[in-house]
């Protein structure tokens, strides 16, 4: 399958792999047939194969000088891609990167897709797509337990399960093909009984996997914590205080937060979007009405919800039930009343954004319960969505094992399970997936 299309991945394209805008290096790579080519036409010759070299880059056509800049030359197969690849790295102008770029489309390359350099190195075999993915992610990490994750999975951590997985599929569908083959013959009787309580074995071992909480996806993803109280209770204070900025207006006036306002928050490695929302009350207008059914759609969403009251004005009975349980309650303004000891069975976390006083137990008990939800040691867990219905799916077809008579039919299961990990991988591939996958990453990589 790896080796499909592969005329259409011969031209070479280049992308800037460094980010946009003035820095001290821009790198510019490129990958494909015609890259060695077009490397000689802007510099005159190759260097050496990985090693860096200064050279004088000219435009092919009109013979000017653009840059003094580091070549690197990556010869096939042992570059990112598979391909033959290289490096400018140029003096981080925007016009130093916008002439070379109009030189390297005159020696005949042209601009990669998003993704497009991974995609490659897929095709010519370098990695599987949940280490691709894993390369996608790495890139988007904002906090140290994400970058694990996804170096985990760039590192083949998934791919390693579900080969494995994969090679006693076909151990079991070769025992089970053996069996249709000599089924007269003295082959052991048992043998259909012992592939399937092998198979059975397997599915035991995808449920597990399945039942993870989600907990790879919610950290691959972050979680989301909604503020909830009344009118005044302090929760855009209590949020400016958790992110470390004036996200959100504070005012005197009841009813001051009408659209939900978020900030990114990292929590004992688990990225958090903090959510603060309109206090919940009896309406006065239909702007803040609104602003009380957007708080409430937050709140439904949410991974987690903290509940948030000013010590003197405790919840009532409603409030509550409408935002608990599971919720993390929060006593507010305890500078000006003590907290009261249990509202609805649970003791609330005491604080006082005003004095600062009990907000780092506030940020620890938080943080528990984001790496509780998020578990972010957990090894090899599934990081996205198409992941799970794949393995679902394998798990179903080796639950119809059973029922399956035939030893035909139950051949057939097998390899129906084998091909839905086979999709997760990329062994088994769909150009549509394919597309998706790679959608995701930024041009240049
Ligand atoms: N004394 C005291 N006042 C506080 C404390 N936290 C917030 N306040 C004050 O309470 C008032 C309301 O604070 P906000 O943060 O706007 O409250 P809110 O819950 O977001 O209010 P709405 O958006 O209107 O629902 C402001 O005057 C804050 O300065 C605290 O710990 N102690
Ligand atoms: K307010
Ligand atoms: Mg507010």
């Amino acid at each position: 399958m790896r080796q499909q299309g592969l005329s259409s991945y011969k031209d070479a394209i280049f992308a800037l792999a460094s980010g946009a805008g003035r820095a001290a290096v821009a790198v510019v790579r490129l990958s494909g047939s015609g890259t060695g080519e077009a490397v000689r036409r802007l510099a005159g010759s190759l260097p050496a194969p990985r090693t860096a070299s200064l050279k004088r880059l000219r435009h092919p056509d009109s013979g000017e000088t653009l840059d003094r800049a580091l070549v690197l030359w990556f010869p096939a197969p042992s570059s990112y891609t598979g391909e033959d690849c290289a490096e400018l790295h140029l003096h981080g102008g925007p016009a130093v990167i916008a002439g070379v770029a109009d030189a390297l489309v005159a020696a005949g390359t042209r601009p990669a897709e998003p993704g497009e350099f991974t995609r490659r190195a897929f095709v010519h075999g370098k990695m599987d797509l949940t280490a691709a993915e894993g390369i996608a992610d790495l890139i988007a990490a904002e906090t140290a337990a994400q970058r694990r994750q996804a170096l985990h999975q760039a590192e083949g951590a998934l791919a390693s399960l579900y080969e494995g997985w994969t090679r006693r599929l076909t151990g079991l569908l070769a025992r089970q093909e053996a069996f249709i083959e000599f089924e007269t013959e003295d082959l052991p009787s048992d043998l259909d009984a012992a592939v399937g309580r092998a198979a059975a074995a397997l599915r035991a071992e995808m449920e597990a996997h399945l039942a993870d909480g989600g907990r790879g996806e919610r950290l691959r993803e972050g979680l989301v914590a909604a503020i909830l109280g009344a009118p005044n209770a302090g929760k855009s204070s209590l949020l400016n205080a958790l992110v470390g900025r004036d996200a959100a207006i504070v005012s005197a006036r009841a009813g001051t937060t009408r659209d939900v306002v978020e900030a990114r928050l990292d929590l004992g490695g688990v990225p958090v979007t903090l959510a603060d929302t309109a206090g919940l009350r009896e309406a006065s207008d239909e702007i803040e009405a609104e602003g009380v059914r957007r708080a409430l759609l937050r709140a439904e969403s949410a991974d987690l919800r903290l509940l948030v009251f000013a010590a003197d004005s405790p919840p009532d009975a409603e409030t509550l039930a409408l935002v608990a349980p599971g919720a993390l309650v929060v006593a507010n303004k305890t500078d000006l009343t003590p907290a009261p000891a249990a509202i609805g069975g649970v003791a609330p976390i005491s604080v006082s954004v005003r004095t600062g006083a009990g907000l780092a137990a506030l940020q620890e008990a938080l943080a528990a319960v984001a790496r509780d939800l998020a578990r972010p040691e957990a090894t090899a867990p599934i990081t996205r969505g198409r992941h799970r219905a794949a393995v679902r799916d394998a798990a179903a077809r080796l639950a119809e094992l059973d029922g399956a008579g035939l030893p035909e039919l139950r051949a057939e299961c097998l390899r129906a399970a084998s091909a839905a990990l086979g999709r997760i991988t990329g062994r088994v591939g769909v150009e549509a997936v394919l597309d998706a996958v790679f959608r995701e990453f930024c041009i240049g990589k």
